[in-house]
């Protein structure tokens, strides 16, 4: 039987609440008080078709997976269900018009061009929730401008004829020192959402890390992979502990690689670009409690099932449900590292999410920078690998990490902008781009392979010095976009 878009409208409140998805309709009158992204959200699309709301949000199988089977109402006839208008946004028809004159993609040299691109033809939202970083982003800026007071020292007078800078991460040979991060909202940026990165890491044999609050489904980020392609899980850990024994044992089985756990993250970051964008988009598939907040931003709103009690003493637990290696995402000083070598943990991602979280954390490559010297000194160095994320923008920044002993480095926001810009096409540039730089700057340094790069080709005596004058980095300057104004009112 096919329900009429009138029967529908009728359920547009708490006591009863319809939506229609994709043709369907569902009662979500119960999940109204446990949706993450609040009620209000859902009750703005209440009796209408939230399609179009909904997609960019949630993975294809999220209302299969967690809205009880008796709650889906079956097809509508859709010529007759009401849809939400939408206010129109003032900078639409600009936008659109930046998005016809954007520059060609063969005239994105580097990462930040892709991010200038993107400034300019992403929607406010999706720009908003990407760029953002937390309160006054001062360790989002820090993170790249870390790298601007490690200088070279390179070496002359060698045959560097022939460069290899393949290597290994967690025993996967990959062609370059870098892997794709995980970064939430895929299909803010761009319609297909991760999968679009899955696609491009393949084509470079790069390793794409899968995030917990992807766009798109589990399934459908590791059904997009080919062959061999190796992919991790980040994970940010559930206070339903079995909805993420459930969600680990499900990626070992289709082939996860590597359990990333997230452990900066006790409660999301403020990012006030975010918020004022009045996000208004539900939260993801992963569920849990309270009324949220929308005026939070995307990020509050799709994160309240995250446990603040994750501690130590859930390490064993871990090791006890998967044979994946496991690495601890978001380590931020040695002591942890070592903390995580004596939990026997396979390795750590040095990293403070990329600015998003606790502003003022140092950069990575300063942490790195930290932690080396202490590991060889108690013979430890080779217990875990070390890898570092947060404002890698160029070859040499990774070079710079190598040298001080990462692993590799995990990208973000360039790879989200080239998508969000240019698609497909735009990651593999974004890649390419940083390959070619990689042989060049390694041929420059003097070395051909990567087990050559160590910490005599760094100087790093200006690192700590956290006020220090640095070469300006006037590209970044040009796109860092400083906090939204509060919108006033057009007079
Ligand atoms: C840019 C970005 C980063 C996010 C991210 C979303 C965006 C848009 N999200 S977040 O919504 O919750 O903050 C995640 C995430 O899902 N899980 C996570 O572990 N890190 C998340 N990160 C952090 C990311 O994994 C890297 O640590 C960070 O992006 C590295 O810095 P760059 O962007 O400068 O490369």
């Amino acid at each position: 039987m096919v329900l009429s878009g009138v029967e529908v409208s009728k359920h547009d409140n708490k006591e009863s609440c319809w939506v229609v998805v994709h043709g369907k309709a569902y009662d979500v009158t119960e999940f109204l008080p446990e949706h993450p992204g609040g009620m209000k959200i859902i009750l703005k699309y209440a009796g209408k078709d939230a399609t179009e709301a909904y997609d960019p949000i949630h993975p294809p199988d999220t209302l299969d997976k967690y809205l009880d089977k008796s709650k889906h109402l079956g097809p509508v006839d859709m010529s007759s269900v009401a849809r939400v208008e939408e206010e129109e946004d003032p900078d639409e028809a600009d936008r659109q018009r930046r998005i016809r004159d954007k520059p060609l993609l063969t005239q994105c040299y580097n990462l930040m061009d892709f991010e200038a691109v993107a400034k300019k033809t992403m929607k406010r939202g999706a720009w908003g929730y990407y760029s953002s970083a937390a309160d006054d982003e001062i360790t989002l800026r820090e993170n790249h401008e870390a790298f601007h007071r490690i200088w070279f020292r390179p070496k002359v007078l060698v045959d560097v004829k022939e460069v290899d800078f393949t290597t290994t991460m967690l025993g996967t040979k990959v062609d370059v020192p870098f892997y794709v991060t995980a970064t939430a909202l895929g299909k803010l940026g761009h319609p297909e959402g991760e999968v679009v990165l899955t696609r491009a890491a393949k084509k470079h044999n790069v390793i794409q890390m899968i995030p917990t609050l992807a766009s798109c489904s589990f399934d459908e980020i590791m059904d997009a992979a080919e062959g061999d392609q190796v992919q991790w899980l980040q994970l940010y850990v559930n206070q339903d502990r079995a909805i993420t024994e459930r969600i680990v044992k499900h990626a070992e089985k289709r082939g996860c690689k590597g359990l990333f756990i997230t452990v900066d993250a006790p409660q999301l970051g403020r990012r006030e670009k975010d918020m004022r964008s009045k996000f208004t988009d539900q939260g993801t598939n992963v569920q849990a409690g309270q009324e949220t907040d929308n005026s939070q931003g995307a990020a509050r709103a799709i994160s309240s099932f995250i446990d603040p009690a994750l501690s130590w003493k859930d390490i064993p637990w871990f090791q006890s449900i998967t044979k994946m290696p496991i690495v601890l995402k978001g380590v931020q000083r040695v002591e942890d590292v070592v903390k995580a070598i004596e939990a026997g943990v396979q390795g750590v991602v040095l990293s403070n999410h990329g600015g998003r979280q606790l502003d003022f954390a140092r950069s990575a490559v300063e942490v790195l920078a930290e932690t080396m010297p202490v590991l060889r000194d108690l013979g430890i160095e080779d217990k875990i690998e070390i890898f570092i994320d947060g404002g890698v923008r160029r070859a040499t920044d990774m070079i710079k990490a190598l040298c001080l002993g990462a692993k590799g480095v995990g990208i973000g926001r360039p790879f989200l902008y080239a998508m969000s810009a240019y698609g497909e096409e735009g990651v593999q540039r974004a890649m390419l781009l940083l390959k070619d730089e990689m042989e060049m700057n390694m041929r420059l340094i003097g070395c051909t392979s990567v087990d050559q790069l160590n910490p005599s080709l760094v100087d790093t005596r200006n690192l700590g010095s956290h006020i220090t004058g640095v070469p300006a980095d006037n590209l970044g300057r040009t796109v860092y976009d400083p906090l939204a104004t509060p919108a006033f009112k057009e007079p």
